[in-house]
């Protein structure tokens, strides 16, 4: 880890030990973090993210990175780069050893996916999409298989690779702009110049105008969307989210989709995307992979020949009601298995 790199890192950890304390004060900043445990709790896990992830987003600025910064930060797209991105997922298998015995999570898990595709995994609870989710982050070792991007065998984070989680991962303590602009800080890029590219990812998942907010101030649907763009920043060519929608309602989960929807058909990102809703995954991806119950394996790969560029409206169509009710038809039989094993074992507990 480079020097600028380990003083962002210091700072971010002091950040958050002095707000941790201003919770429990009054004034403003009291305002801002009351009732915000759950939320610095989410932090300090993203900051131990980060912590995994800092040693690459530390490293020295590629010559594209410094053309894009004399260029006036101008997007250096995914779809631009020549270097051909694959992710491949190698008979991948992951056992935890609990209480109860030995898990397996996933089992000979394989599939890979295209520069530029965008793949979801959809599952019932418990058959190992997170876990995947983890592996192919470099969060998770001990696992049996091979996780491939662009020809190279991984075995932790890869600089490649950006991730979006499912629960509250902004710093509360830090604004719109400043949460945004984490990742650029950490790789040394001055001020001036990181606010310029933070404002361009901002703009792009809609939240112009709110720069200065804290994430307190914001909707549940704003902050994921500073998650997003505060993972979009550091220009990650293979995008994995899990579950980045779980939290929010319905209507704000539609209208999230569309935004990510046009995201990735304008930057052309790999992505992967971890989902239990069955129209998310068919609205925004060229093939839904279908899980397993326990052990999580691959059950099918449905091919969603919608039309692309697709637009919100597309929810509405035949077509689009035809591979929802295909894929509930695979799904429906796991969630099932799933559901009479959560029965039989409170069965057992009762007894
Ligand atoms: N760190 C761990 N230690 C022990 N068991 C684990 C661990 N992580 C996951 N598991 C177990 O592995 C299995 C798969 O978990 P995982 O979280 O990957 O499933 P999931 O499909 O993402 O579930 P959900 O949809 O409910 O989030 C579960 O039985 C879970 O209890």
């Amino acid at each position: 880890m480079d020097l600028a790199a380990r003083r962002s890192y210091r700072r971010l950890q002091a950040e958050h030990l002095h707000n941790d304390d201003r919770d429990k004060g009054k004034g403003r900043h009291a305002r801002i973090y009351r009732n915000r445990k759950q939320c610095l709790r989410s932090a300090r896990r993203t900051i131990v993210r980060f912590e995994a992830r800092i040693g690459f987003m530390s490293g020295s600025h590629s010559e594209d990175e410094t053309d894009m910064r004399a260029s006036g930060a101008k997007l250096r797209l995914a779809a631009d780069t020549t270097d051909e991105i694959d992710l491949v997922i190698q008979d991948v298998s992951m056992r935890f050893n609990t209480r109860e015995g030995t898990v397996t999570a996933v089992d000979g898990v394989s599939f890979e996916i295209k520069r530029g595709e965008f793949v979801s995994i959809i599952g019932p609870s418990g058959c190992g999409k997170s876990t995947v989710f983890n592996i192919l982050g470099g969060l998770v070792r001990g696992y049996d298989g091979s996780v491939v991007v662009g020809g190279e065998r991984i075995s932790g984070p890869h600089a490649s690779i950006g991730m979006v989680f499912q629960e509250e991962s902004t710093f509360p303590w830090r604004t719109v702009i400043d949460n945004v602009a984490f990742p650029l800080e950490v790789k040394g890029v001055p001020k001036a110049e990181r606010y310029v590219i933070a404002r361009k990812f901002i703009d792009m998942v809609g939240l112009t105008g709110f720069e200065q907010r804290y994430p307190s101030e914001l909707s549940g649907g704003m902050r994921q969307r500073v998650a997003i763009a505060r993972t979009l920043v550091f220009e990650p060519k293979i995008l994995l989210m899990d579950e980045p929608f779980a939290a929010l309602d319905e209507q704000t989960r539609v209208l999230l989709g569309d935004k990510v929807l046009k995201i990735q058909q304008d930057l052309r990102q790999t992505t992967l995307l971890i989902t239990h809703n069955i129209t998310e995954a068919v609205q925004l991806s060229d093939r839904v992979l279908i899980m397993t119950f326990r052990p999580g394996k691959v059950k099918r790969i449905v091919d969603i020949n919608l039309p692309r560029p697709r637009q919100g409206d597309v929810v509405g169509s035949d077509a689009f009601g035809r591979y929802v009710a295909e894929i509930w038809n695979d799904l429906r039989e796991e969630a099932s298995r799933g559901m009479a094993e959560a029965e039989d074992s409170a069965r057992l507990r009762g007894a």
